[in-house]
């Protein structure tokens, strides 16, 4: 069992206010993911909860029981640094060995357990190799391993991987998912990789400018963005964010974006009506929610089409209504050169609202 909360968590560093009324708890055996963009407060987030980092006022919990007093060698909470951290004049094995034998653990248990964990990791051919002889993948499988000799109730990686070339990076990310599979610690993983982050949790926490934004389900945060931060961080290419005004014309809710408009269900006005919506509305619409015709149908608005970014599987293409434009994803080749003439509505049930001034959602979900 191993249970971590953080309640009320505030830090500064001199005048910077790092962490702002931090507050999470993440379950036993759960694989949390700390998504941000670069300095947002996630690695002191993270080095407070091993005790590597001070906080300024707000408990700290593992199991219930407060351990900020306690020293990080006490907390029985594993760190995996980024650059590895290995001890360069010790061999693969004496790495692994060096938490069992700092407790001054049986040789007979130290053996055992190194070629078991080397095992579940691949680097058993490894055990009489230096650092300095290994490649950067197999560097923190050492360092992942030597986290985890001593089966600590969490595991805390910052961005482990995030210094390996994008193949690797690949490969180890399977593997951490694999070793969590198996193992089932708790672990609290840094990055501001969102594919990383998506592949790879259970839940995702969003962070920016020392708070949380979101806590969900990477489906969560995808399909229901809390606010116009997570819209805008989470996906790939990002979702089309426009202002909107919304009226009734013709029985529809008309949303109009510049000289651009576009019908959706008249349901629409009652729930902003409901929702006590405030005038400066934005619309969210990721480019799969643009839905492209190469004819005139009811419904559709015609466009030119601009950029074409051609991903194998599929395109990404930017289309131009008037001045506007909105990024649209289709079937590879279906849009097939720039300057082509397509028609395009926005699907109802992939359609956000937001309010500009505050960014948060409004929570609106429509049928298709
Ligand atoms: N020891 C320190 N002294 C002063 N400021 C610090 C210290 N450590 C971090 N900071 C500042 O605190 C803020 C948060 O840093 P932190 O490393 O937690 O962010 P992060 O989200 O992990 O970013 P990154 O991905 O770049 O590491 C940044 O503005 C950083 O410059």
């Amino acid at each position: 069992m191993a249970e971590i909360e953080l309640r009320h968590i505030e830090k500064h560093f001199g005048p910077v206010h790092v962490i702002k009324d931090v507050n999470l708890t993440v379950k036993d055996k759960e694989f949390v993911v700390f998504l941000g963009p670069s300095g947002c407060g996630k690695t002191t987030t993270l080095r407070a909860i091993a005790g590597l980092e001070e906080i300024d006022s707000g408990d700290i919990l593992l199991d219930g029981k407060p351990i900020q007093g306690l020293r990080a060698a006490d907390r029985d909470i594993a760190f995996v640094f980024q650059n590895y951290a290995l001890y360069p004049h010790f061999t693969v094995f004496e790495n692994l060995a060096f938490p069992l034998r700092a407790v001054g653990t049986a040789k007979d248990v130290v053996d055992r357990t190194v070629r078991s964990v080397g095992k579940s990791l691949g680097i058993l051919h490894l055990l009489n190799a230096r650092p300095s002889a290994l490649s950067g993948g197999d560097m923190q499988r050492v360092a992942i391993g030597r986290a985890l000799v001593r089966r600590p109730k969490a595991l805390l990686l910052d961005e482990p991987i995030g210094s390996l070339d994008a193949k690797l990076r690949e490969t180890m990310r399977i593997e951490l998912k694999r070793l969590h599979y198996e193992n089932g610690s708790t672990s609290i993983y840094v990055t501001h990789d969102q594919v990383e982050a998506m592949s790879l949790a259970d839940r995702i926490v969003v962070m920016n400018d020392g708070v949380l934004q979101q806590v969900g389900t990477p489906t969560e945060v995808y399909l229901y963005p809390a606010n116009l931060f997570v819209a805008q961080f989470i996906g790939s290419p990002v979702m089309n964010i426009a202002a909107t005004k919304v009226s009734e014309a013709d029985g529809n809710a008309r949303i109009a974006l510049d000289d651009a408009s576009f019908d959706l269900p008249r349901e629409l006005l009652g729930m902003l009506e409901q929702k006590q919506a405030a005038p400066d509305l934005s619309l969210g619409v990721r480019p799969e929610g643009v839905i492209v015709s190469r004819d005139d149908k009811p419904g559709y608005r015609p466009a030119e089409a601009h950029i074409i970014q051609p991903f194998g599987g599929f395109d990404i293409v930017d289309l131009k209504f008037g001045e506007k434009t909105l990024r649209a994803r289709t079937s590879s080749g279906y849009v097939d050169k720039p300057g082509a003439t397509v028609f395009a509505r926005i699907d109802p049930a992939q359609a956000h609202f937001f309010d500009t001034r505050s960014g948060a959602s409004l929570g609106i979900r429509l049928g298709n």
